[in-house]
Formats: structure tokens, C-alpha cells, sequence
């Protein structure tokens, strides 16, 4: 019988596969039928290597510092895409290997070949025999959540067996393997010399997509605000009148965003509320936000209504909507100069993936840093959730009352009370979960730049206002059956966008919260489960069919005779549908085969049985 070259408990180098580096890990167990070593990594991961990828620690030398400093697993990655590389500066040899399945599928890079000599597969730490031992905790107790991974273990062994057992299926030990990865470290090593930055798919249309959106956006908030001015808003009544040059500026407008804006900041630095943690970063760390934004809700309607009371006349904000979307525009450019300027000097694992592609104008749009704080004051979330966010109710606020001077009527019309509650109530709620929000793409994954400085101070308080705008001098009467009927789409909408945005926050939360034991999961080699019953196992976005189905009930207040008010609804299904396709790469590259299994569970993106 032969023997056992390496011992349970055993300190070793294990090779990572596809690469010629080696790292720590402690042998686990050895299965005499396949001849392979299970051994757990540093951080928990779990792999089965063959003899021949172990080393005995005594006699390895660690690289001298300058060079694993560029070469470490993390940093690796910003340089070039083999198997062994993370796309992020600091993660988890999970990661890597998460990212390995990814990356071996598709052929598109020209070391394609090379990868797929190494074609990689994981075992979850819930389905090794490695349960005895005592450094596997670390992802278990990190998201299991126990009950459920018990039933899709038990309803699909074979294929969550095929999927995450981790060897190197194509390396039949004849030495190839070797040659192909020194080759591969050699143009590693290439790439690294040539410091290019890292070839990433960039969205958007890419580099010249990030000029034509520069342009287009504001050019589109102009011509929407013009619009909406017309007397007649037909699409044959085209273009809008240009209004006089000096019509653009006032410094008054000015004035007022600008102490908006510091009227926020001003709640929102307020020692009051809570203060939640954000999901882990790629160091680990976890950010803190003061999440207050109900109060800061709450506090400016109180101060809109006392200034009301000393007799402020809100109907400027419909008078001068132009100067203050102006006004607004320039402090979103100002800001995503700051921004820009900035991520210059932000450390690597700061930026956002794709972040950096190295093109002044996509760096721009996009955003390179991944959360922006000026000390504690983080700036991405609070752009996000308040001055534009809470604005967007003050202006609807400001036109319901518009339309009553215009039209003089004693309260505003049905139609202006049911886009002002509806959006109020959208508003409201999210301030209320503002936790929530922290696990979103765009606070997790998006850099911060001009598309969501732009997008947070003008486009949502200057374009989700144009129902409201539309109304001010356009009467639309409303039956009350149609009225009855659009209250109970809004409800319907909004207990689904609700129910699975919470879903989806209390299980990242917290895995193993025993009331969302009854739900099924699917394990991820991140450590990650992802949700496969419940509202995530109805279709891949439940959130964004509630979200839907609410900007349907915000638009059919106002009628058919325009296209202007339903400008929302389309824009809306535009920038979900090209959302869903983003996070789709997104997860596919963080859970690779984890997330075709879920897609292939659940087939529907956001309307069941349709799309
Ligand atoms: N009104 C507007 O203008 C507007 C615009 C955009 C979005 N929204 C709303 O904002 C909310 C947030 O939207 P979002 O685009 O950030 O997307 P989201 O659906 O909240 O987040 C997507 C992330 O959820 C996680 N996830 C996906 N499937 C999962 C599953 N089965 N189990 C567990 N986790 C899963 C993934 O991240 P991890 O696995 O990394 O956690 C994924 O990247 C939505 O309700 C949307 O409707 C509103
Ligand atoms: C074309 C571009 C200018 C697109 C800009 C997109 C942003 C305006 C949106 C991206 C994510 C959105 C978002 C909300 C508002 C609009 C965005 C910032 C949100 C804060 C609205 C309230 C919700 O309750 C919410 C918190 C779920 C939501 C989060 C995402």
C-alpha cells in the first residue's frame, strides 16, 4: 500500500491552479481512490490538489517583497486576467477561484488557450468532508444559511458536486500543465512590464459611449424641461422654443440649491439615527453611514411648511425650473470634477471595478472611486439619498400648489394628489429602509461620477417631477374606478418592490437569520448563497418588477394624451432592462457557474413568463 506523503494537519505549500505561485495551507484529508489532498487555504477556501502541487513548506522562500507586492494574488489581478487572478485588489482566494470560472469560459482574451488548461472547480466548504476541521468555520458561519443549503444539496448533489469540486480536470500530470503555466506567468509578467491598465468590458458604450453620454444627458434634461413648457407637448410640436440665453442663469437659483444642498448636509451630519454598516469592502473593512434619512425627511417638511406659513412662494421653483435644473447641472459638473480629480490619488482597493480604464472621459462618467468620504461624510450615499431625493418631493410639493394658484382650486386635483402621495410614499420608503440601499449595485459596485452626481442632483428632482409638472397646467379628470384601480396597481407594486428589496437586505445581512431559514439557496464559492425561492426564486429582479409596476400607476394619472408623462415609464424600463444585463455580467463574474445555475432555476429576469 502506498504511503501518504503529506499528514492531515500538515503545514504545506499548495500551487494555485493555473499559476506557479504557491501559498500556506494545512492538509485536510487524502482520498486514496482519486490521489487527491484536500487542503483549506488561508482564508478558508477549500481545494483538492494533486500531490505534485504540493510543496513542503521547509526550504520555500518568500519573494522578495518588491516583487510579491505586484504579484499577490490581489494586486495580480489589475494587471491581467489568468484563472488565478481576482479582479480585485485585496480579495479572497475564494474570490480568486470564483473569478477562475468565470474567467476560463469565455475565449475572447488571447490567453484564452492558456486557460484552459486549467479548467477549475470549488468545493463549498458546506459539501467537503472537511467539516471536522476547525479553520473551515470561517466561511460557514460567513453565509450559511443552514436549513435551506441542506434542500439544495439534497434536490441536486451531483450537479452542486460537478460544479464546485475544485481539480484541475485537464492537467493529466504529464508536465504540460507546468509548461503552460510558466508561460503563463511569463506573460503575467509581460503584461505587468507594460502597465496597462486593466482591459475590462467597459458598458456604456464604452469610451465613446461615455462621450456621447456627457452630451446627450444634459442635452436630454434641457429639451424634456423645455418640453414640458410647451403649451402643446405633442411630438409633432417640435423643437421647443429656444428661450433667451440670459433665461439659463440666476444667481438666485443658484443660491437656493446651493442651500438646499448645505441644508442637508447639515441633517445629514446631525448625531442622530442610526449608524449602519455597509457590506464589506474588498479590504474587509466596513464603512459606516449615518442612516437618517427618514429624519432628514421629516426635519424639511417641517421647514418647507414653516417657510410656506411665513408666506414663501414656492411657485418659484415651477417659475424658474430652467435656472434652478441649470444651477443644479453645474454643481453635478463641479462635483464630478472633485471626484475625478480626486481618484487620482485613491488607493487601488478603493477604486471600483472597471472604474479606471484609464480614458479621461470614461473615468469620468463612470466614477473611479468606489465611496468617496470626505473624513465620515460620504458623499456617493448622501447624493444618492437626499438632497435630490427629498428635492424631488419638494418640487411636487411645489407644483401641486402651482397647479392650484394656475387653476385656481381650493386643493389640487385627484390626478396631482395621487402622483404627489405615490411618489411621496416612494421617497418616504426609501428613506425609512435607507439600509437597505447599502446593499444596491450602486453603493456597492458603482464608482462615483458624473453619471450619478448627474443623475442623483438633476436628473431624478428635474425629470421624475415632470408627471407633476405636466398636471400643473393640463387638468386630467379621473373616474373613480380608474382612480380605485391605479391606487391598488400602486399597492400591488409597491408590496413587491418592498417584500423583496427587505428579502434580499435581511439575507445579506445575515444569512442565517431563522426567518429566512425556510428559504432555498444556492451555495457560491464567494462564501455568498444566493436566494432561489421567495421573491428571488419568482424572477432575477422581483424589486424592479414592483418598481415597474409603480411607475405604471405614477403615469396613468395623467392620461394618454401625451407621450411627455409617460417619458418615466419608457426610461424606466430602458434603464432596468440595461441593469439587469449589467448586474447579470456582474454576478456571473462573482459567482461564475453558481450564477448560470440560478439563471437556469430561475429563468425569468423580471416579468415571469415573459422577460
Ligand atoms: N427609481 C429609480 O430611478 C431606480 C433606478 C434604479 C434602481 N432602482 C431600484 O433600486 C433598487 C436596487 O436596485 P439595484 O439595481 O441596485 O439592484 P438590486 O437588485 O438591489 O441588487 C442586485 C444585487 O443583488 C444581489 N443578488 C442578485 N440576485 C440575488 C439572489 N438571488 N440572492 C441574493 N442576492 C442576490 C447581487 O449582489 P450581491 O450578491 O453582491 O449581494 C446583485 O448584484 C431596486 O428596487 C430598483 O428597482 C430605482
Ligand atoms: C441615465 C442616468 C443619469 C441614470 C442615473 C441613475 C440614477 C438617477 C439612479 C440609479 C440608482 C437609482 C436609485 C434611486 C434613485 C435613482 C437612482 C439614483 C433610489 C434612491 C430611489 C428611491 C428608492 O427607494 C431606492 C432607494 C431603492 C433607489 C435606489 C436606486
Amino acid at each position: 500500500m502506498p504511503t501518504v506523503k503529506y499528514q492531515r494537519g500538515d503545514m504545506v505549500m499548495g500551487r494555485w491552479p493555473g499559476s506557479s505561485l504557491y501559498y500556506e495551507v494545512k492538509v485536510l484529508h487524502f482520498d486514496a481512490k482519486s490521489q487527491l489532498y484536500t487542503v483549506i487555504y488561508k482564508d478558508g477556501t477549500e481545494l483538492e490538489l494533486k500531490e505534485q502541487d504540493i510543496k513542503s513548506a521547509a526550504g520555500f522562500q518568500s519573494r522578495p517583497r518588491s516583487r510579491s507586492r505586484s504579484r499577490s494574488p490581489g494586486r495580480r489581478r489589475s494587471r491581467s486576467r489568468s484563472p488565478a487572478r481576482t479582479t480585485r485588489p485585496s480579495c479572497t482566494a475564494a474570490a480568486v477561484a470564483a473569478a477562475a470560472i468565470t474567467e476560463s469560459t469565455p475565449p475572447s482574451r488571447s490567453d484564452a488557450k492558456l486557460k484552459d488548461s486549467f479548467e477549475v472547480r470549488l468545493i463549498p466548504p458546506e459539501q467537503t468532508k472537511a467539516s471536522e476541521n476547525n479553520g473551515n468555520k470561517k466561511h460557514e458561519k460567513k453565509e450559511d444559511n443552514e436549513p435551506a443549503n441542506k434542500v439544495n444539496e439534497k434536490s441536486e448533489p451531483e450537479k452542486n458536486q460537478s460544479r464546485y469540486n475544485l481539480r484541475r480536470r485537464k492537467d493529466d500530470g504529464d508536465g504540460k500543465a507546468e509548461v503552460k503555466a510558466e508561460q503563463l506567468e511569463e506573460k503575467e509578467a509581460k503584461m505587468a512590464a507594460a502597465a496597462a491598465p486593466p482591459s475590462v468590458s467597459l458598458d456604456f458604450g464604452g469610451k465613446l459611449g461615455a462621450y456621447f453620454w456627457l452630451l446627450f444627458l444634459p442635452a436630454w434634461v434641457l429639451f424634456l424641461v423645455l418640453k414640458v413648457n410647451q403649451e402643446d407637448p405633442s411630438l409633432a410640436n417640435f423643437p421647443p422654443p429656444w428661450p433667451p440665453l440670459e433665461s439659463f442663469w440666476d444667481a438666485k437659483a443658484l443660491g437656493f440649491v446651493v442651500l438646499w444642498i448645505l441644508f442637508q448636509v447639515l441633517l445629514y451630519i446631525l448625531p442622530v439615527g442610526k449608524l449602519s454598516e455597509g457590506m464589506p469592502l474588498r479590504s474587509g473593512e466596513r464603512l459606516k453611514y449615518r442612516t437618517n434619512g427618514f429624519f432628514a425627511m421629516v426635519v424639511s417638511c417641517v421647514a418647507v411648511a414653516a417657510a410656506v406659513q411665513q408666506g414663501a412662494d414656492l411657485t418659484y421653483i415651477h417659475s424658474h425650473f430652467l435656472q434652478l435644473a441649470v444651477s443644479s447641472f453645474l454643481i453635478s459638473v463641479l462635483l464630478s470634477s472633485y471626484l475625478y480629480l480626486r481618484s487620482g490619488r485613491a488607493a487601488a482597493e478603493q477604486l471600483a471595478l472597471g472604474g479606471s480604464s484609464g480614458n479621461v472621459a470614461y473615468d469620468f462618467f463612470k466614477g473611479r472611486e468606489l465611496n468617496p468620504r470626505i473624513k465620515y461624510f460620504d458623499l456617493k450615499f448622501f447624493c444618492e439619498m437626499r438632497p435630490g431625493l427629498i428635492g424631488w418631493c419638494l418640487i411636487n410639493f411645489a407644483l401641486a400648489l402651482t397647479e392650484m394658484k394656475r387653476q385656481g382650486l381650493e386643493a389640487p386635483s385627484h390626478a396631482m394628489i395621487l402622483v404627489n402621495l405615490f411618489q411621496l410614499l416612494y421617497v418616504a420608503d426609501g428613506l425609512w429602509n435607507e439600509e437597505a440601499i447599502l446593499t444596491t449595485m450602486d453603493l456597492m459596485h458603482d464608482g462615483f461620477g458624473f453619471m450619478l452626481a448627474f443623475g442623483d442632483l438633476v436628473w431624478v428632482p428635474f425629470t421624475y417631477t415632470l408627471q407633476a409638472y405636466y398636471l400643473v397646467s393640463r387638468p386630467t379628470p379621473l373616474s373613480p374606478p380608474a382612480l380605485a384601480a391605479i391606487v391598488t396597481l400602486k399597492l400591488v407594486g409597491f408590496y413587491i418592490f418592498r417584500k423583496s428589496n427587505s428579502e434580499k437586505n435581511a439575507f445579506r445581512r445575515n444569512p442565517s437569520d431563522p426567518q429566512l431559514s425556510h428559504l432555498k439557496t444556492i451555495p457560491t464559492a464567494t462564501g455568498r448563497s444566493l436566494l432561489v425561492s421567495g421573491w428571488w426564486g419568482v424572477v432575477r429582479h422581483p424589486n424592479y418588477l414592483g418598481d415597474l409596476l409603480m411607475a405604471l400607476a405614477w403615469s396613468l394619472p395623467c392620461g394618454f394624451s401625451h407621450l411627455l408623462p409617460w417619458y418615466y415609464m419608457i426610461y424606466f424600463i430602458i434603464l432596468l432592462v440595461h441593469r439587469d444585463s449589467r448586474d447579470m455580467s456582474e454576478c456571473r463574474r462573482k459567482y461564475g457557474s453558481a450564477w448560470d445555475e440560478y439563471c437556469r432555476t430561475v429563468r425569468y429576469r423580471i416579468i415571469p413568463r415573459v422577460y
